[in-house]
């Protein structure tokens, strides 16, 4: 800065000159018009601007526009004989930039005690005030994404809430838990979960308003504050567009592809609660509903409490006239031979697509196909489709590939009649007898009746090849495996989870698939999804493989984005 004089009030002496020349503080006297009419070194060097630029120019040359109003409150004050007390502004620089500013303000008097102008001690505080943005950054918000914290989502909910009492507006709370987000990190590792949190965070954002705020709760959960809303149901478009952003395909270190989806829970303020605390709880809540029900979609809390019964009703009856309305189908999942990497079998599973639901979880609608005995019909129904195809497939002079179809406790319980039809029909299309295998999960084999046991041997006896399903997910039941006639045993998907990473898990495996192997029984792995656990495997001598990384995942009418549930 050049050494112009810088002080220029007349009445000033020497001794007072230096001393505010000395300070670092800006000292700056100005008339009651807000003309600036002397300027310190200290003033100078906060500003950019020298004395000679400043004095006999307004105040407010270094008043950024946003903030011209506070002049004319100042000078107000100051006629009033009123001083203005650290007051923390922002000011611009001559170079255009922004400088924090505390002041304090107070009237200056002549000889005769009128007020005549007004001086001001203005100290930069740009320093302290990035430092303190820094630590409320860090406090509020997630250092992975950037988003803001569930901290600072509760303060931001708070406000919202007490504006949204007194406009008499609506308000939503959103939850959102991604599906199977664990998977990620087990298969592609953390730094990959990272990156498709990062990613899903942008997408999330992107999907809803400005006005909406979006927080990271903490590992795979966000929140959605959606203020100002007129009525509840603007909600749902916002919820439906969350959830088909989170389920197109990520892609990940730049390279791998991966499928996720997000159970969304949705609370409403007033209608749902009226507290922060409360409406977070119900949107979690609302949220477990969503997974519940299948994941990849959103309930809306009141709907989902309320509805629950009644949802449960309808699709026990729906369920009733699935067959017939067509809203059935079947899947077929290659049994992948871990040596030469060739399809030997299928297992069929079942998928329904309800007409207002859309897709519903087997692990929906199986509990209630067996608690209603529909699965009785629905598993008749899997039969004769999976019979016809085959025959189709005979007829046409390809080769039979053998399938399996689950069978569950309240088929076995329904006797031989039951299965006798099947073995029947089997034998009239003239298909090989081996070709049709049933699936008995290993629950159901722990404690059968005896009817159910003397019926695994009856069909075993007829050459129906049996499967014992999700081996090692519960009691096993070793003695069993011996006296029945199961053929084929299929490791749980929970015994891959850690194969190759935990020495323990792995030699679980390992023995596991030693002891099908002295008793003779083929063992397939269930839940592959890498490369390296196929090569593992395929080490360790297990004979097959099933899961997603044979079966590409391809989205079918299960992984549909459904639709919001509407209340029936
Ligand atoms: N990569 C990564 N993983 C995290 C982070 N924070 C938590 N996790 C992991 O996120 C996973 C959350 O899994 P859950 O929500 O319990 O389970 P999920 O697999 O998503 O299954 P569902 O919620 O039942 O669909 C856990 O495995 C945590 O270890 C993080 O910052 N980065």
């Amino acid at each position: 800065m050049a050494s112009t004089p810088t002080t220029q009030a007349p009445d000033l002496g020497d001794f007072f000159k230096s001393v505010i020349d000395s300070t670092t503080d800006a000292v700056i006297t100005k008339d009651l018009h807000g003309i600036v009419t002397s300027w310190n070194r200290a003033a100078e060097s906060i500003f950019g601007y020298s004395a000679a630029e400043m004095i006999g120019q307004p105040m407010v040359k270094v008043f950024p526009a946003d903030r011209l109003q506070e002049e004319p409150m100042i000078l107000a004050r100051i006629g009033r004989g009123e001083r203005v007390d650290h007051f923390e502004t922002v000011r611009v620089r001559k170079d255009g930039s922004l400088v924090n500013v505390s002041a304090t303000i107070s009237p200056l008097h002549d000889s005769e005690g009128r007020i005549v102008g007004a001086s001001k001690i203005a100290r930069d505080i740009t320093e302290r005030i990035q430092a303190e943005r820094t630590i409320w950054l860090q406090a509020n918000h997630d250092t992975l994404t950037s988003l803001p914290n569930r901290r600072h989502f509760q303060e931001r909910l708070t406000l919202e809430l007490a504006r949204a009492r007194r406009m008499q507006r609506h308000l939503a709370v959103m939850f959102i838990d991604l599906d199977r987000f664990k998977d990620v990190n087990d298969t592609l590792g953390h730094q990959a979960g990272d990156d498709l949190l990062v990613q899903a965070a942008q997408r999330i954002r992107a999907a809803v308003r400005e006005i909406d705020t979006v927080a990271r709760m903490g590992g795979d959960e966000f929140t959605i504050l959606l203020p100002d809303l007129v009525a509840g149901d603007e909600v749902e478009p916002i919820a439906r567009r969350v959830n088909l952003c989170l389920f197109k395909p990520f892609t990940l270190d730049g390279q791998t592809s991966v499928q996720i989806s997000g159970s969304i829970g949705v609370a409403l303020f007033p209608q749902d609660g009226e507290t922060a605390d409360v409406l977070l709880m119900h949107a979690d809540q609302a949220m477990y509903e969503s997974k519940r029900l299948g994941r990849n979609q959103a309930r809306h809390f009141a709907k989902a409490l309320e509805s629950n019964i009644r949802d449960r009703m309808r699709l026990t009856h729906d369920l009733r006239h699935a067959v017939e309305r067509g809203e059935l189908s079947l899947s077929l999942q290659p049994l992948v031979d871990l040596r030469d990497g060739s399809v030997r079998q299928h297992e069929a599973l079942l998928r329904w697509v309800h007409p207002v639901f859309g897709a519903i979880s087997p692990s929906v609608f199986m509990p209630l196909a067996e608690e209603t005995g529909v699965i009785r019909d629905i598993g008749d129904w899997a039969f004769d489709t999976v019979a016809r195809q085959a025959a189709d497939r005979s007829r046409a002079g390809s080769p039979v590939i053998p399938v399996s179809l689950d069978v569950s406790p309240v088929q076995l319980h329904a006797g031989l009649g039951y299965f006798r039809r099947w073995l029947d029909e089997w034998a009239r299309l003239e298909l090989p007898a081996d070709a049709l295998a049933l699936e008995i999960a290993e629950s159901a084999l722990a404690e059968p009746s005896d009817g159910v046991g003397e019926l695994l041997q009856q069909l075993g006896a007829a050459g129906v090849p049996l499967i014992v399903d999700h081996f090692g997910a519960g009691a096993s039941c070793l003695s069993r495996l011996n006296r029945l006639d199961i053929g084929m045993l299929k490791l749980d998907p929970s015994l891959l989870r850690d194969l190759g990473v935990d020495g323990k898990s792995t030699r679980l495996c390992e023995a596991m698939v030693q002891m099908a192997h002295t008793l003779g029984l083929q063992v397939v792995a269930q839940g592959v999804e890498t490369p390296a656990q196929r090569a593992l495997l395929a080490r360790m001598g297990c004979d097959f493989g099933q899961g997603h990384l044979f079966a590409a995942i391809e989205p079918g009418p299960g992984a549909e984005v459904p639709a919001w549930p509407a209340a029936a």
